[in-house]
Parts: structure tokens; C-alpha cells; sequence
């Protein structure tokens, strides 16, 4: 100790010792400034960081190591060997390099003071290689032990230097620079106090050295390289802190405007920033954030009630995640909003949060998948959910468990959409869908398949009685009155029903069987409910078959009116024919109506055929005796065809048949629909001087306001009271009363059906004016009329 004291006191010149400790105070700044760059930096970036910080340290090393030697009294007179002081700058910078390189490579603590302890070590490899290039006129000797001592003091202050500015703070780059320069001069002092030189004039000075003035100026040019390093590494500094200040407030307006919540934390959960999104979203608006363990932030609020759940656990995990490499979704709820949360790992540890309010997207999305399976007018479970529905039912209900499927259809509905309007319509959907919900049991599904389709799955208690008394309670429940706007609506329901196992095992099965049901209902009335029975399908088939038979056909011309003779009683002369329609079919022969037009007026094919039937009626007529008439059944479908006053006139105008000899023949079921509108028909069609029979009286409702509503030009006595004339004596009371009504309204009465002469006497008897029947002749192609007009019985020929 005593040694390195007088070395330095003694021998040395304290104004150079004070020059070479500035320089390498400068070049220590210099030194720690970029390792502090070459930390910040990736791939290439940090290479050239490195390179630079191990020239600026190797120079910096290498020229105060020199300074330090000029300042030396006893080495007056020495010189240096050129290539050995090379050399000694180039372990310096070499040296420096690798230990730069451990250090900066890592965020290990102990690899970091590793990477500290090889600069140590490079500054000592510089200073006796520098050594072994000084040249003197004497011998030269070593303490080992100061020498040791040095390379210890070297080690250990580079190491500690590395590891304190590898804390990234401006205090900790300050004690780092100081650390460094210390490394460095303690290591120079100390080792020259090991230095011992013995005077011997015969120890010669090699040729290829260079004398100490030479080397100051050497030694000031390392000075000012590292200065120009320096300041061009603080100028890069300078320019990377103004972009990093330009980034930073591109960061800045980029998270603050952001509509996400944004918070950063680092590997330990230590927040590092946050936008004010993130504060709001989640309550932490107006306290201390930034720096603190998001661990206390949680426990805060959760003292205060803000936050439940276990806050170490919760953060435990985040941690863990972030550790991991986890990338982890979440949808939280804070102050009634759901906030989905995405925590990210971030290279070099700790994690980003992203919090995005979800609310409304939820929300809308609840509302899709809402929509997406009711129906909107009525909210009941649309078709997708119903067979949804259906299909749980069916595997709840198991093997042992029977369910049922009501199909329901309203009766006429569409009569009332037309005369009431849409709104009403929608409204008596509503209410029905009400009633039904209302009617059915708490397990049982009720849904809306559309138009004016509704489904009920029957669950749990569903053998044939218990399905049988709901779907009559339906009926019961849905033809009460509604009063909708002041409207008074009485509406009915057709009901099909399938039962499960019997009736099929699968929902697609089960509802087509139920439809099938449904259909029965309705051809048997309407207003009523049916079972499925084996068979139905090939009904339906057969009908399918005959529909586009019917269409066919109508393109094909197939259809031809026949004509049937209507006699005047009294006279026994033909006074017209009624047009009877027949389906010549090429393979099938001549189809009476019965077995077509039903189908016709269901599929609305009736409108077209009513309408071909009337062309030809009244182009055949037109070539007939003027005193003969042609009567033309119209169906109540074609009423409600807007069209019927056009078709009228128009088979008229082509035919040139004067109106008064065309009858058209209605049944009281035109007169049950929508009663103005068809009244309002048939009066503009009276005003055209054609003349309306009202058909088959005594069949249906056969009531007498019908007679008042609308002043009839016939009335025909349906033939089902003449056949049974002879054994019925309602049957003569019917005929009588009818006759006498027609009499006193001034009423033309036709009887139908007529087969016989006893028949005929006795309709003679009470004064029924006019007959058809088989006792005259059956209907008979338009080319027989002539024949039939000149013939007044051809029963035996037809
Ligand atoms: N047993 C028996 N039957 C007799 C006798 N005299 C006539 N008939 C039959 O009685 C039906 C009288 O026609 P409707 O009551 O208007 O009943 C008609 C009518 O409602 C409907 N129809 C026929 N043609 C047309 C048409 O062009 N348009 C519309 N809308 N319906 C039609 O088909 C129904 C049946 O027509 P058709 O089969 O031609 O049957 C005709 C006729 O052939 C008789 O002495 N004994």
C-alpha cells in the first residue's frame, strides 16, 4: 500500500495525473452512454452500438493508461515499442468488446456483472501489454502481489460499473461512469506501484520504438477520437431521443384517442403506462397508477368494494400467464358493462392489456340471435327454433315418453288481411299467438311458422286423449270474438296432429304428418282438429298429381261445358241449359266436376276454368233460340277475384249474348264472405241486365235474409229434397214452403234433380215453376242442344 502511495505521490506529475483522469472520466461517460444505447437496440443496431462503446472504452483505457505514463517521473527517458503499444490498444478494444458483448446480451444480473468483470480484465491485459512496450535503460521488475491487487481492482470496479448501468436510470449511468473510471485508474496506479526499475545504461532501447513526446501526441489523439466518438454518439443520442419524442407523441395521441382501454405492465405487474380510456372503463381515474403493482391496485378496491375476487391469486395468474407466453380473453363486467379483455405477453417480459366495452356489441348480438330464431310480429319461437325445440323434445321424451305436434291454420284468414287491412291482420296474429301461449301447457312450445301458421309441441303428457283436449280447447279458445279496432272477428282453426313414436320419430316427419292432418281438417270443414292416419300421404300424393294435372290440362284444353235442359213446368218447353263443366281426360275419360273443382277452388285454378267456362257458355248460347238462356255455376273464389265484372262483360261483348239470357248460379257460401263487397258484385252485375240464381237452397244455412238482402231472380230447390219426395214428408213441406216464397216474392223457383214423372206431377202440384233433371236429359255436349231443344225427354239415350 505504502509502495502505490509513494508511486503516485512521489513519482508522479499531478497535472498530467489530473489530465489522463479527465480523459478517462470522458471516455468512461462516453463508455456507459452507449452500452446503456447498445442495450436499447436489436440485431444489427446493437452490434454497431457495441463496436462503437469497445473503441470508445479501448481508446479511452489505452489513452489514459499513456496520459498516465507521460506523467510518470521515472519513466523519463523510456520509449515506447511500436508494435507491442499497437497491440495493447487492440487487446483494449478486443477485450472490451467481448465483455460489452456478455452484458449487453442479457437482463441477468450476474452475466451482466460477468460481461463488467471482462472489461476489468481488459483494461488490466491493455496496461501490461502497454507495459511490456515501454522501453528503458534499466531492469525491470514486478510486485506480484500489487500486481494481482491491481487486476482485482480492475475486475471488480468494471463489473460493479456493467451491473449498476444496467439499471437503466440516470443516477445509476452517472455511478456507473464513475465506477468505470475507477476501475480504470485504480487498476493504473496500483499496478505502477508494483512497477520496480533498477538503472542499467546497458540495457538498450529497440529501433522500432517511439519516443514519449511522439507518444503524447499519440495519447491526444486517442483523447480526441474518443471526444469526437463521443460527441457524434451524443448527437445520435440527441436525434434518437428527438424521434423517440416524436414517437412518444405519436404514442400519446394514438392512445388517447384510441377507443380501446390500454394499460402496459412490465414482467413483475408493475404498471408501466395507461390511457385514459383504461382509467375510465375501469374506475381508476384520479389515482396513482403509473408505477405501481396493478397487485395493490386491486386490493385497494377491493377493500373498497370495487372489485371482487382474490386480487393475489387474480395477479398471480396474470403474471404467470405473461411468463408463459399466454395470450388470455376475457369479458369482465364493471359498472353494468361488459368489458372483454385481452392480456398479451410482450417480448422481454410483462404484458399489454387491451379493454374494449362490449356492451352494446352483446347486446346487438343477443338481439340477432334473438331475431334469428322468433318471429318478430309475434316473439314466439320461429320455424328454426321450433324444430329446434322439437328435436330436444324428442330425445327427452325418450322411448318410453310420447309427444305430440299441432299443426294449426287459421281459417280465412287472408278474407280478413284483404277486407280489414294488414294492421288488423297483424294484430289478430298477435292476439292468437297470445291465446295460444296462454292455452298451452308450461312445458309445451308454441311457435309461429309463418303467415298464418302456427306449431305447438305437446310435451310430456302426450297420449292421443291429452293431445285430443288440447287441440278442442284450442279450437274453443281461438274462434272466441276478437275486438280489434272497433272490429268485431270471429275466426276459426283447423288443427293437425302427429303423435311421436307412432306417427315418426324425426321433426321433419312428424310435422309433414301433421300437415297432412291439417289438411284433413280443413277439407273436412275447417274449424275442427284431425290425427294423422296412415294413408294421408298418398291422399296428398294423389292430389299433388291431380293439381298438376289440372294445370296441364288447362293448357292442353281439355276442359268442355256439357249442357243440361231447364224446363218451364206449365209449358213443357226448354227455357235454357245449364253449362256443366267436364274434364275430358286423354287417359281417364270424362272427369265429372266433383272430382276436380274442389281442388280447382282450393289452388285458385277455379278462376281460370270459371272464366273459360263463361267464354264458352256464352259463345254456345249466342247460337241458340233467343228465348233460351244459359245458366253458369260461379264459385265463391271467384268472387273474390277482382276480375269477375271484366270476364263477365267481356264474354258478353265477345259473344254478343244479350245479358238477360245469362244466369249465374250462387250458393249461399258466396254470400257468406265478406258480405258488402260481394252484394255490392252482384248488384252491379243485376245492373247489367244479368239475372242470379241462388243454388242449392235448403242445403246450407238456407236463411231468408239471404232472400232479402239481395232480390234473386231464382231460387233452385236443391235435388236432394226431390229425390226424396216420394218417401219424405218434410221433403213435399220443404218444397212447398220454398215454392209459396218464390210465388210471393215474384221468384222464378227451379227444382233440380228430377227423375221422374210422379216427381215432376208433384212439383207441377205446388206450383214449382221450372225443372231439370234426368227425366229430360242428362248434361250433353254443346252439339246435342239442338237435339235437345227438339226432343223434350231423351232420358233413354243418355
Ligand atoms: N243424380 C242426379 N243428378 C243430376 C240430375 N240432374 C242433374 N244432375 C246433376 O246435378 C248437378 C247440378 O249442378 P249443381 O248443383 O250446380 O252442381 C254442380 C256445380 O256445383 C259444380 N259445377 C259443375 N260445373 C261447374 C262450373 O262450370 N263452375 C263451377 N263453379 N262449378 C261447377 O259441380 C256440381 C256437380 O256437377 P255435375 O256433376 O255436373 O252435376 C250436376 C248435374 O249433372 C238428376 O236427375 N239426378
Amino acid at each position: 500500500m505504502y509502495q502505490v502511495l509513494f508511486c503516485l505521490i512521489d513519482q508522479h506529475d499531478w497535472r498530467l495525473v489530473a489530465l489522463g483522469g479527465a480523459v478517462c472520466l470522458l471516455a468512461s461517460a462516453a463508455a456507459i452512454s452507449l452500452f446503456l444505447r447498445a442495450r436499447a437496440a436489436t440485431g444489427g443496431a446493437r452490434l454497431v452500438w457495441i463496436t462503437l462503446d469497445a473503441i470508445v472504452a479501448g481508446c479511452g483505457i489505452w489513452a489514459t493508461h499513456f496520459i498516465a505514463m507521460q506523467a510518470y517521473g521515472p519513466g523519463a527517458g523510456g520509449a515506447y515499442n511500436i508494435p507491442v503499444t499497437i497491440l495493447s490498444l487492440i487487446f483494449a478494444i478486443a477485450v472490451t468488446f467481448i465483455g460489452l458483448s456478455i452484458s449487453v446480451s442479457t437482463r441477468r444480473g450476474a452475466l451482466v456483472a460477468l460481461g463488467g468483470a471482462v472489461v476489468g480484465g481488459g483494461v488490466a491485459a491493455m496496461h501490461y501489454t502497454g507495459m511490456m512496450a515501454f522501453e528503458i535503460p534499466a531492469h525491470v521488475g514486478w510486485s506480484a502481489g500489487i500486481v494481482t491487487v491491481s487486476i482485482l481492482l480492475g475486475i471488480v470496479f468494471g463489473s460493479c460499473a456493467l451491473f449498476v448501468a444496467g439499471r437503466d436510470s440516470l443516477s445509476s449511468a452517472l455511478a456507473a461512469t464513475i465506477l468505470l473510471t475507477v476501475a480504470i485508474v485504480s487498476h493504473h496506479f496500483t499496478a505502477m506501484g508494483a512497477l520496480e526499475l533498477t538503472p542499467d545504461p546497458a540495457v538498450a532501447i529497440s529501433g522500432l520504438s517511439i519516443p514519449p513526446a511522439s507518444m503524447s501526441f499519440l495519447t491526444a489523439s486517442a483523447a480526441v477520437a474518443i471526444i469526437a466518438i463521443a460527441l457524434v454518439a451524443a448527437l445520435l443520442d440527441r436525434r434518437a431521443k428527438g424521434e423517440l419524442g416524436r414517437q412518444q407523441i405519436v404514442l400519446d395521441t394514438a392512445l388517447e384517442n384510441m377507443s380501446q382501454g390500454l394499460c402496459m405492465f412490465d414482467a413483475s405487474g408493475k404498471i408501466m403506462l395507461f390511457n385514459e380510456r383504461y382509467a375510465a372503463m375501469l374506475g381508476r381515474t384520479g389515482i396513482p397508477l403509473t408505477g405501481r403493482l396493478l397487485v395493490e391496485v386491486l386490493r385497494e378496491e377491493h377493500a373498497r368494494g370495487q372489485w371482487k375476487g382474490d386480487a393475489d391469486q387474480f395477479f398471480a395468474r396474470l403474471v404467470a400467464d405473461a411468463r408463459d407466453g399466454r395470450t388470455t380473453t376475457d369479458v369482465v363486467t364493471r359498472f353494468d358493462r361488459s368489458i372483454r379483455v385481452v392480456n398479451q405477453p410482450m417480448q422481454g417480459g410483462g404484458w399489454v392489456a387491451t379493454f374494449e366495452d362490449i356492451t352494446e356489441w352483446l347486446e346487438a348480438q343477443a338481439k340477432i340471435t334473438h331475431m334469428a330464431r322468433h318471429d318478430a310480429l309475434t316473439n314466439l319461437p320461429n320455424r328454426v327454433l321450433f324444430h329446434e325445440q322439437l328435436e330436444q323434445g324428442l330425445r327427452r321424451a325418450g322411448a318410453n315418453d310420447q309427444l305430440a305436434v299441432l299443426c294449426l291454420d287459421l281459417d280465412h284468414f287472408k278474407d280478413i288481411n284483404d277486407s280489414l287491412g294488414h294492421p288488423i291482420g297483424d294484430a289478430l296474429l298477435k292476439e292468437v299467438g297470445r291465446r295460444l301461449k296462454a292455452t298451452v301447457g308450461e312445458d309445451d312450445t308454441v311457435a309461429r311458422l309463418g303467415g298464418d301458421e302456427f306449431a305447438v309441441v305437446q310435451i310430456g303428457r302426450s297420449e292421443e286423449a291429452a293431445a285430443r283436449a288440447l287441440a278442442s280447447h284450442i279450437v274453443e279458445v281461438i274462434s272466441a270474438p276478437y275486438e280489434i279496432d272497433d272490429h268485431q272477428i270471429v275466426i276459426g282453426v283447423s288443427i293437425g296432429i302427429s303423435l311421436s313414436p307412432q306417427d315418426g320419430s324425426h321433426p321433419d316427419e312428424l310435422l309433414k304428418n301433421a300437415d297432412l292432418a291439417l289438411y284433413r281438417a280443413k277439407a273436412d270443414g275447417r274449424g275442427t282438429y284431425r290425427f294423422f292416419e296412415t294413408g294421408m300421404d298418398a291422399r296428398a300424393q294423389a292430389r299433388r298429381l291431380l293439381e298438376m294435372d289440372l294445370r296441364a290440362a288447362l293448357q292442353r284444353n281439355e276442359f268442355q261445358p256439357y249442357y243440361q235442359p231447364i224446363r218451364d213446368v206449365v209449358s213443357d218447353r226448354v227455357v235454357a241449359f245449364e253449362a256443366l263443366l267436364r274434364w275430358n281426360h286423354p287417359q281417364r275419360g270424362l272427369i265429372a266436376p266433383i272430382n276436380f273443382i274442389p281442388l280447382a277452388e282450393e289452388t285458385g285454378l277455379i278462376v281460370q276454368l270459371g272464366e273459360l267456362v263463361l267464354r264458352r257458355a256464352c259463345a254456345d248460347a249466342a247460337t241458340w233460340p233467343d228465348d233460351v238462356g244459359v245458366a253458369v255455376n260461379l264459385s265463391p273464389v271467384q268472387f273474390k277475384n277482382p276480375n269477375l265484372i271484366a270476364s263477365v262483360t267481356e264474354a258478353l261483348e265477345k259473344s254478343g249474348l244479350a245479358a238477360r239470357r245469362l244466369e249465374l248460379e250462387i250458393t249461399e257460401s258466396v254470400l257468406l264472405q265478406n258480405s258488402e263487397a260481394t252484394l255490392t258484385t252482384l248488384h252491379e252485375l243485376r245492373a247489367m241486365g244479368v239475372r242470379i240464381s241462388l243454388d242449392d237452397f235448403g242445403t246450407g244455412y238456407s236463411s231468408l235474409s239471404y232472400l232479402r238482402s239481395f232480390p234473386f231472380d231464382k231460387i233452385k230447390i236443391d235435388r236432394s229434397f226431390v229425390s226424396e219426395l216420394a218417401t219424405r214428408e218434410d221433403s213435399v213441406a220443404i218444397i212447398r214452403a220454398v215454392t209459396g216464397l218464390g210465388r210471393s216474392l215474384g221468384i222464378v223457383t227451379t227444382a233440380e234433380g228430377v227423375e221422374n214423372d210422379a216427381q215432376l206431377e208433384l212439383l207441377r202440384r205446388e206450383g214449382c215453376t221450372q225443372a231439370q233433371g234426368y227425366l229430360f236429359s242428362k248434361p250433353r255436349p254443346a252439339s246435342e242442344v239442338a237435339m235437345m231443344l227438339d226432343r223434350p225427354r231423351l232420358r233413354a239415350s243418355a
